[in-house]
């Protein structure tokens, strides 16, 4: 019997709890993402909450689900390491390259991730890929830059949309990019960030993983050695 995709986030999710609890201490602070397989996380993860001080959330729904599990939820600016940040993808490649945002709550993970000592990418299957880029590419832009940065976009072969009806977190529109011929995810989000107006790229490539589990038909594994092709999996 063929698993569901929801049933290997759910693996997922109960393997990413049981790699962090040996890096859990009564003073550790977790790092948690936003998404459907983050939500699992943060359900599995509550069930060890006496082992551990406090999260920090990427986003407003991850920080409500976990002081609804009565996890204290501390601010990004109250601390100063993280031993683990645990998260989901839109796009994962056997470098453990990404592309997250579909969410759009990029930027606060792209900032989250960046205090944790390591970065757990949980995804099921369907997120792995040869190459980055038939996910849209988001892109947190200030209000102002809507424009000025689709036009940029489009001079680096994307084609911008912004997407209707969303403002994230920080107050700001996303713009999703189709259209990308992705070589180098590192020298194309290195570009990006330095567009005027640009928040945040959903490219997480300059930054990867340190480790990722995925959920497969045939179990749940765990990637972490950059140079495998995905044929090792
Ligand atoms: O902004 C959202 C995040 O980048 C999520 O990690 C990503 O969209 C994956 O979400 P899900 O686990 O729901 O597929």
């Amino acid at each position: 019997m063929a698993y569901s995709q929801q049933a290997l986030k759910e693996q997922v999710a109960k393997a990413a709890v049981e790699y962090i609890l040996p890096l859990l201490s009564p003073t550790a602070v977790v790092g948690v993402g936003t998404g459907s397989t983050a939500d699992l996380f943060i359900d599995e993860l509550a069930k060890h909450k006496q082992q551990f001080k406090a999260a920090v959330a990427s986003s407003e729904r991850s920080a409500k689900r976990l002081a609804d599990h009565g996890i204290l939820v501390l601010d990004l600016n109250e601390v100063e390491s993280m031993p683990v940040y645990v998260d989901g993808a839109d796009e994962i490649n056997a470098q453990l390259q990404m592309i997250k945002g579909g969410g759009g709550a990029l930027t606060r993970e792209k900032m989250v991730a960046s205090v944790a000592e390591r970065f757990v990418c949980i995804v099921d299957e369907s997120k792995l890929v040869e190459r980055l880029g038939a996910f849209k590419l988001p892109i947190e832009v200030l209000p102002m830059a809507i424009n000025s940065v689709s036009r940029q976009i489009e001079k680096l072969g994307g084609v911008a949309r912004q997407r209707v009806g969303f403002i994230t977190d920080n107050g700001n529109p996303i713009i999703d990019v189709e259209g990308f011929s992705v070589e180098d995810a590192r020298e194309l989000e290195s570009t990006i960030n330095q567009i005027p107006g640009v928040v945040c790229c959903g490219f997480f490539a300059l930054s990867p993983a340190t480790i990722m589990i995925i959920g497969t038909q045939e179990g749940v594994k765990q990637l972490s050695h950059q140079p495998l092709s995905l044929q090792y999996l």
